[in-house]
């Protein structure tokens, strides 16, 4: 630098003598001519564009045509003829397409729905193909009676991750690309689901069908306060500059496939979907029709504090009758997965098919697993095993057909991630998934999974198929093995035990966890958590009838029932340890060979659980958890005091006839702990 323009002082300046600079302005820059004395700025073929917007124009390609066509034989008059059938079929199903998608954000108390457009509202004219300026792009009815009617609701209809990633990116405030290109965001102010906003509206039909009152997670709202809030929400979507409609499928077993629609104001929640339900194919797309069900998503837009039933600027309501929900005042994501799987929990037990938060695994002999437990006892990360192929990870349907997956993707977990513990979800954080909540490297992107700043609930949401041994379609034969998670933080149950019918309805209908209560300094007590079948949260009809028809079938199936600690060992929380998983994992493959069937057993005292002696690569002395503890006393006292909470719990059953007979009913009762 100093050589050619510092002068002595070091300060810059510019020498005129070089010829940058002249006293007279700028000198003028010599170029080579050539031999035409023309100029060129480049040797490569130009472009084949007179305009920007044309060159940006060429950049995208239509996506190939979804109808196929048939009959197009050789003859150029034949082919012309035959595209132009399909082109005129095409157009009528985008035209319904557009119609119904009008028809789900109709307001109720006027006459028609909005005028519906499809794409982007910022996309440039010059950037339309001409192919795409059909009359198909857009729906107009045929009353404008008000000023919202006249406008028009832009509609991102099913988008690919790629373009909800660019949706994302440029309009949604928390949105980033991590350095496995996974997408970044936030949930706002929710980062959990609200279970005492969530209203279910009780009818005539309801009213004698469903589980209300005391323990039931139905809280009920009339018909006309869900045709507020859905009002509410309809008016609020419609006034958007654009929508987000998703249509996608529920449960893998194509006898008992629902349609869903999802309409949502971010493009986080439609990424959200397209990765946790079922996407179809194109043709199935085009030939979908009107969704079973709608969920109309407002998300951050508030319920109206003055309407009837209304405790909280959030409200999750759900209308069996209409075949619809609402949400407004949350944006949490988990809201509509739960939602739909509460709407499967109606559905599926009216077919005789059993609805389960369990998720799902099978060996390479065909031998299918089912594995039980409230939140973060490990469905997720034990279901996910790099030796089994995986059926689902949170929802699944057990018919007379078998097992079916109730989602299209899985939504894990993150606090802690570990890439070793854990390598299959860990790779599966990559483009496309949804990462929520999650603290990252402001310049590398890098994902800091300890990291709780924004919350503990850091999740993971991806397509099936990022895990490798996805099992597609997400079918399997009957469970062999049933297998009741909990995370005991008293760590009094065993690692292990082997359960007979009757403990495991007992166990399943208790839906026992318990886990150290948030993060918050000074609390050392476990908070014992009672969820009947698992799911309380999201069951619609009384537990004893999910208990029935599990019983049922395990029964018939010969399937044999384990209750597994993933929680605590050597002392509760505060003393002992969380079991570590390389231990749960050897257990959970114990179980899937056979080998702890034929296993030998001890029974536990007050529990009456039966315990193995051995297991291959797990320390012996912590089978029992009576070894672990150094306090015996102290071992003893936390033991009954778990079984008084159990006991307490499962009053409320003790009037209610489970089964065709008594016995089942009696054999249940007596399963508990016994002191
Ligand atoms: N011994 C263990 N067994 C299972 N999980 C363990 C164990 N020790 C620690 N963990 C951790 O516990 C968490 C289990 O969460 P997971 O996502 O599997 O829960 P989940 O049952 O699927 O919950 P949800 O229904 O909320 O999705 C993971 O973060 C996992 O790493
Ligand atoms: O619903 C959620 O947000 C997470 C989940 O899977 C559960 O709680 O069972
Ligand atoms: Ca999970
Ligand atoms: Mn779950």
């Amino acid at each position: 630098m100093a050589s050619n323009g510092g002068n002595n002082n070091g300060e810059f300046s510019f020498n005129a003598n070089l010829g940058v600079v002249g006293r007279k302005g700028l000198a003028k820059i010599q170029t080579h001519k050539s031999k035409n004395g023309i100029c060129h700025d480049d040797s490569g073929p130009a472009v084949k564009a007179q305009t920007i917007d044309e060159l940006h124009s060429l950049q995208k390609k239509k996506s190939a045509p979804t109808t196929p066509i048939k009959d197009a034989g050789q003859g150029g008059a034949a082919f012309a003829a035959a595209v132009a059938v399909a082109q005129a079929a095409d157009d009528v199903k985008q035209r319904q397409q557009l119609q119904s998608i009008s028809a789900s954000l109709a307001s109720l108390t006027r006459e028609t729905g909005p005028k519906v457009v499809r794409g982007d509202p910022a996309r440039k004219a010059s950037e339309t193909p001409k192919a795409h300026v059909g009359h198909h792009d857009y729906f107009t009815p045929e009353l404008s009676i008000s000023d919202s009617a006249l406008k028009f609701t832009h509609v991102l209809y099913n988008l690919s991750q790629a373009e909800l990633y660019e949706q994302a990116i440029k309009y949604e405030y928390g949105s980033f690309i991590t350095s496995s290109g996974a997408l970044a965001t936030l949930s706002g102010a929710k980062t959990g689901r609200s279970p005492r906003d969530k209203r279910v509206v009780r009818d005539e039909t309801t009213e004698d069908e469903l589980w209300w009152g005391k323990g039931s997670p139905n809280i009920e709202m009339d018909e006309h306060t869900f045709l507020v809030n859905r009002e509410r929400a309809v008016d609020y979507l419609n006034s958007l500059d654009k929508v987000f409609v998703n249509d996608q499928f529920l449960n893998w077993d194509p006898e008992h496939r629902i349609k869903v629609r999802i309409v949502s104001a971010r493009a986080y929640h439609s990424l959200f979907m397209h990765n946790m339900c079922i996407r179809p194919t194109p043709e199935e797309l085009e030939d979908f029709g009107t969704p079973d069900f709608t969920i109309y998503n407002a998300g951050m837009f508030p319920c109206n504090r003055y309407t009837h039933y209304m405790t909280s600027s959030t409200s999750i309501d759900l209308n069996l009758s209409r075949r619809e929900m609402v949400i407004l005042g949350t944006q949490y994501a988990g809201e509509m997965k739960k939602g739909l799987f509460s709407v499967m929990h109606y559905l599926m037990p009216k077919r005789q098919i059993l609805s389960l938060h369990s998720g799902c695994n099978m060996g390479k002999d065909g031998d299918v697993a089912l594995f039980f437990g409230l939140s973060g006892t490990g469905k997720t990360t034990l279901s996910t095993d790099h030796n089994r192929l995986l059926i689902g990870d949170d929802e699944h349907c057990w018919s007379e057909n078998g097992v079916s997956n109730i989602e299209g993707g899985c939504y894990a977990k993150c606090i802690d991630l570990s890439r070793v513990k854990e390598p299959d979800i860990w790779n599966a954080i990559k483009f496309g998934t949804v990462l929520e909540n999650v603290v990252f490297d402001e310049h590398t992107r890098e994902v800091d999974y300890t990291d709780k700043s924004v919350t503990e609930n850091t999740r993971a949401a991806y397509p099936i198929e990022y895990i490798p041994n996805a099992k597609i379609p997400c079918v399997g034969p009957h469970p062999k093995n049933v297998i009741l998670l909990a995370c005991d933080a008293f760590g009094v149950l065993p690692p292990v035990s082997k359960l007979n019918l009757a403990q495991t309805m007992y166990h399943f209908i208790s839906g026992y966890t318990a886990l150290v209560a948030g993060t918050e300094d000074g609390i050392k007590e476990p908070q014992a958590t009672f969820s009947a079948c698992f799911g309380a949260a999201f069951i619609m009809l009384h537990p004893t009838k999910y208990a029935a028809m599990l019983a049922e079938k395990m029964q018939k199936q010969g399937a044999t029932g384990w209750l597994v600690n993933t929680g605590w060992s050597g002392g509760s929380y505060g003393v002992g340890n969380r079991i570590k998983l390389p231990y749960t994992r050897k257990i959970i493959d114990a179980i899937h060979s056979g080998c702890l069937l034929n296993a030998t057993y001890t029974t536990t005292e007050v529990f009456g659980l039966e315990i193995p002696t051995a297991i291959e690569g797990v320390p012996s002395e912590i089978l029992d958890p009576a070894n672990t503890w150094s306090d015996k006393a102290a071992h003893k006292e936390t033991l009954l005091k778990l079984a008084g909470l159990f006991k307490k719990n499962f009053e409320v059953f003790a009037n209610y006839k489970i089964g065709k007979d008594n016995k089942l009913t009696e054999g249940i009762l007596a399963a508990g702990p016994n002191f």
